[in-house]
């Protein structure tokens, strides 16, 4: 299932920008001067993507929210955006309570519940992506294209970004078996290990994605920091203790596109790191733009995940944990 589900990745780039050509934008009551997009888990990650993939052209600020309450500055003029796949996570729908008191203009992402519900009867703009599996992180491509759509329809960000679609469509179909080869050998290298993966700060939002599907389909632990900031502080923590450090697979994420000081000191960094952790992986993103070589990290990490659910033999798509937890929130 979950095979097939991250196979239909392109597929899905494809079907997303349809329903994300077909939305409407009405306008808002007032000017937008800031974004607030709420969501949690594989519903949520959309909205730090959305941040780096906006960031270039963005005529406002954008504020990614995971949790039940709004920060006091949403008013009239916040664009509001609720994104849950089931449309039924109660921190997302909390959330939305608190901004309707604020008069914000409200976005959904959704493929159903009672966010679909309340998008349909109090008339907010909404977006409808379809719902093929009980999965949100396996519907990443839907969702997020949705955001990049609302950015164009409410004009709050200038970034182009329908060239990127078309590039990685191509660059996703012509290196599928490059794709799966690299896949498997990162899999290998971080099996029995704790994946440490760092980046340059513009693809935080890719390997906190990364992090969040090798917990959720690999079923194992896995950190994620990025450049300059780990420099700051986290850097100071390989300096000692063997014990953990030699049960680590760094991977670092080496792209054209990173700040110069960051590459020097990416350069600087490797040196230490292959001192200190039991492997280090250099890994180079294909792609001209920074939204073709997200996607094509993206894809590639998934496929990563998958690779390693199955060399720990476990099943990607169940994540009974969390059953465990919402079951006994449900009693409280
Ligand atoms: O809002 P949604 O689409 O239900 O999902 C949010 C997150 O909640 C979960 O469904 C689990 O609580 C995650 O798998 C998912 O990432």
């Amino acid at each position: 299932m979950m095979q097939s589900l991250i196979e239909g990745f392109r597929a899905q780039l494809q079907k997303a920008q349809e329903i994300g050509k077909s939305l409407t934008f009405t306008a808002p009551n007032q000017p937008i001067q800031n974004v607030v997009i709420a969501g949690l888990g594989g519903s949520g990650i959309g909205g730090n993507l959305v941040e780096s993939f906006m960031a270039s052209g963005l005529k406002v600020p954008v504020t990614v929210s995971k949790t039940y309450t709004v920060p006091n500055f949403v008013s009239a003029h916040t664009l509001f955006i609720a994104c849950s796949f089931s449309g039924n996570t109660e921190e997302t729908l909390q959330a939305l309570e608190l901004v309707e008191q604020r008069g914000a203009k409200i976005f959904c992402v959704t493929s159903g519940g009672q966010l679909l519900e309340k998008a349909k009867s109090a008339g907010y703009d909404f977006a409808q992506i379809p719902n093929e599996a009980p999965c949100p992180r396996a519907f990443l491509g839907y969702s997020l294209t949705q955001l990049l759509y609302a950015f164009k329809g409410y004009k709050l960000s200038d970034t182009e970004f329908e060239t990127a679609y078309t590039e990685t469509l191509a660059l996703l179909e012509n290196d599928a078996a490059d794709i799966q080869a690299k896949a498997r050998e990162l899999a290998d290298a971080f099996y029995n290990h704790l994946p440490v993966v760092y980046a340059d700060t513009h693809f935080g939002g890719v390997i906190t994605r990364f992090q969040q599907q090798i917990n959720e389909n690999s079923k194992q632990l896995c950190h994620a920091h990025v450049f300059p900031e780990m420099n700051h502080n986290e850097l100071v923590g390989w300096e000692s203790g063997d014990s953990v450090r030699n049960k680590t697979a760094v991977l670092m994420i080496r792209s054209g596109l990173d700040h110069e000081r960051v590459k020097i000191r990416m350069d600087i960094c490797k040196n230490i790191f292959e001192e200190k952790a039991a492997k280090v992986i250099e890994l180079e993103p294909k792609g001209a733009s920074l939204i073709t070589q997200s996607f094509y990290l993206i894809h590639l990490l998934d496929w990563v995940s998958f690779y390693l659910a199955e060399k720990n033999g476990v099943d990607p798509f169940q994540v009974n944990i969390i059953m465990h937890l919402k079951g006994e929130l449900a009693k409280v």
